[in-house]
């Protein structure tokens, strides 16, 4: 469908269907310019027609009205029309104006949907209203210009200009991936602004797009780099190597030219600090020690032999989350150091009886030449920070909610503080490693540059909503200083309800499992498009393993590069991927939470809370891994974690 304005030579393509359901769709159809934002809005004046006549029967006998508490005035002002004004005046909740998201024009159905969930009508013109206007007037300074043909020289998004048939061509040839990078105004105003004048935070629920954002930020600072800029200006980076491997690939889609593309570097941030050490010290490879079950072990033989009065789990995580944390180097700073998160309080002499375990446990890594990734990070930023120049002159950083603060040390050292230094995308509500901070208090200020994305474009609004209600905690952090929340966090695409389900046995849950993955594939979903997640890999295993044997291929996720079928994977795994169809098994008491990953009551309250609330957020991010189905199993008893949602059932 192609849209031709009513002077010049301007045309729109619109949608692309069959052509006798192409002449149907255009006879019902008609495009007008959105009064507040002046962008190209098509409108079913039928269907229209037709919703109002049944508001109308059903306004009779219902006093409640949606949208009671807002003048005509505000909504005249953020772009509501007067063809919708009186439609939306009858709505009396939410699951019907979700009803007539097909009828409304696009972008006044947005500004409806925030209004509903909650938020001011100040906060919808500045998050909704200017960036569709700024979109609609283009990257120049220039104030729009009304009109439909304006508005649609103007148009991105879902819509998209082309000036000739081989442009058409070449957008529907593009594969479907491509259409996966494409941008909402919100989204684009935060990653296309030309500069910021210092670090700048995206935050969001799962599936708003934050890497997509981060994707295009890297991409137009490439873009407005000066032309002597060496290649690998840029950095994109991320928490592990198969999120940089999926950032990889997806730049290769968003930016075709080369020139531009070589200027960004794309690598994990513990690699990286591992090949900045490794080349301050001539090339030597390091000798990492990366087993936690290794490093817990020597923490036990340590207080054993030095008689301190700590458990193996507890030293190590005061070594993480104090000592290294704020970098101490010394018993001193250790006496006086806060201690923030850690529930425990420690007096003078436990810190003393403490800080021997450390510096034993330190030493003992010295001697042998050992590493961890936590010490390299912070000993590639010292590195750096010695040196006069930083080695990149832009970060963009995915996942930021699970660096440790020496991760992020090392991040605030590979860029010279200024304009457009670093560009954080991250939600905590998906921390998994239980790695705190205080970005303020690592250099790093967001205030006044902090963003949040509130559209879901991954999943259904039965999965969303269904997996937020698993989180019942107390609200996490933004890390810097505040709260963060889903307030206004939605979706508009509608589906199936998760099918949550137990059994008796573990033999019996797999069956079960296996026979809803070859429903799904003999519905059409290919293998690659379905993932199994799990808290046990060994549980995985056997889930492969009763695949392979009915004919279905497996790829288990982690053990090399990715093959064809059916991703299995941890729910540590799952972070970052999606897929069309999502079964989360096992989730059986004592596995999820799992026993062995929280610290006892008695050892420490606060931490064992902190350790629950990792818990909940991985089953949190497995769950919203999901597109269209969702699937949630347990054998046995079902997790605490269920329990709100299987008793609500
Ligand atoms: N404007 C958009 N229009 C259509 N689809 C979009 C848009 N923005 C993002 N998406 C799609 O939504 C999905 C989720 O995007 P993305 O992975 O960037 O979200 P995220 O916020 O990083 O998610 P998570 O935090 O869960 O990893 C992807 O399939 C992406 O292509």
């Amino acid at each position: 469908m192609v849209l031709k304005a009513d002077q010049g030579d301007s045309y729109l393509l619109l949608k692309v269907l069959p052509h006798d359901k192409a002449n149907d769709w255009a006879c019902k159809h008609r495009a007008s310019v959105n009064t507040a934002t002046q962008g190209v809005e098509i409108r079913n004046d039928i269907a229209l027609e037709r919703a109002t006549e049944s508001l109308k029967a059903l306004a009779s006998g219902e006093s409640r009205r949606l949208f009671a508490r807002h003048s005509d005035k505000v909504l005249r002002r953020l772009g509501i029309d007067e063809e919708i004004l009186p439609i939306i005046r009858l709505l009396p909740d939410e699951a019907h104006l979700e009803a007539l998201h097909r009828v409304l024009p696009e972008q006044q159905f947005d500004v409806l949907l925030g209004l509903a969930s909650g938020l001011e009508p100040d906060e919808i013109d500045r998050e909704i209203v200017q960036a569709y206007a700024r979109t609609a007037a283009g990257d120049g300074d220039a104030p729009p210009e009304s009109g439909l043909v304006s508005a649609m020289a103007h148009a991105r998004g879902r819509v998209a200009l082309v000036s000739g048939p081989e442009e058409l061509l070449e957008i529907l040839e593009r594969p479907f991936d491509t259409w996966r990078i494409f941008l909402h105004p919100a989204q684009h105003r935060v990653a296309y602004r030309d500069s910021y004048g210092g670090p700048v935070r995206v935050t969001g629920g799962p599936g708003t797009g934050k890497t997509v954002v981060a994707l295009h930020r890297a991409h137009h600072l490439a873009h407005r780099l000066p032309p002597d800029a060496p290649d690998g200006s840029v950095l994109l980076t991320t928490y592990t190597r198969d999120l940089a491997a999926e950032l990889e690939r997806c730049l290769a889609l968003l930016i075709t030219d080369e020139r531009i593309r070589a200027k960004v570097r794309v690598v994990n941030v513990d690699a990286l600090a591992n090949e900045t050490l490794r080349r301050a010290r001539a090339g030597a490879p390091l000798k990492l020690v990366v087993d936690q079950r290794e490093i817990i072990s020597r923490w036990g033989r340590i207080a054993h032999r030095l008689g301190v009065d700590f458990t193996d789990v507890f030293l190590d995580q005061e070594w993480r989350q104090v000592v290294l944390a704020q970098a101490i180097t010394g018993p001193e700073q250790y006496l006086k150091a806060a201690r923030t998160g850690r529930g425990t309080a420690l007096g003078p002499l436990k810190r003393a009886q403490l800080w021997r375990a450390v510096a034993a446990f330190e030493e003992q890594l010295r001697q042998s030449g050992e590493w961890t990734f936590l010490q390299v990070c912070a000993q590639a930023a010292r590195q750096l920070e010695s040196l006069e120049s930083r080695p990149f002159r832009h970060v963009v950083v995915d996942e930021a909610q699970d660096l440790h603060p020496a991760q992020w040390r090392f991040l605030r050292a590979l860029v010279a503080p200024g304009p457009d230094d670093l560009f954080l995308a991250g939600d905590t509500h998906q921390r998994i490693y239980g790695n705190k901070v205080s970005l303020r208090s690592l250099g790093i200020q967001v205030a006044g540059r902090s963003s949040r994305l509130r559209i879901n474009y991954r999943t259904t609004h039965e999965i969303l909503t269904w997996s937020a209600s698993l989180l019942t905690g107390e609200r996490p952090d933004d890390m810097d200083g505040g709260e963060e929340s889903l307030a206004g966090y939605h979706s508009t695409l509608h589906g199936s309800h998760p099918d949550v389900r137990g059994y008796p046995a573990r033999g019996e849950e797999i069956q079960a499992l296996v026979a809803r993955i070859s429903e799904w594939i003999t519905s059409g979903v290919s293998p690659e498009d379905i993932g199994v997640a799990v808290r046990f890999v060994q549980l995985g295993r056997d889930i492969a393993q009763a695949l392979e044997q009915t004919g279905t291929q497996v790829c288990l996720l982690g053990t090399g590069p990715l093959g064809p079928g059916v991703r299995i994977g941890s729910m540590h795994r799952m972070k970052g991927l999606e897929f069309r169809c999502v079964a989360v098994a096992g989730v059986n008491d004592g596995v999820v939470p799992m026993r062995g990953a929280l610290t006892p009551v008695d050892s420490d309250l606060q931490q064992h809370q902190e350790d629950l609330n990792g818990e909940l957020n991985l089953l949190f991010v497995a769950c919203t891994r999901a597109r269209e189905v969702l699937r949630v199993s347990w054998h046995g008893t079902p997790s605490i974690f269920l329990k709100p949602a299987v008793s609500g059932r």
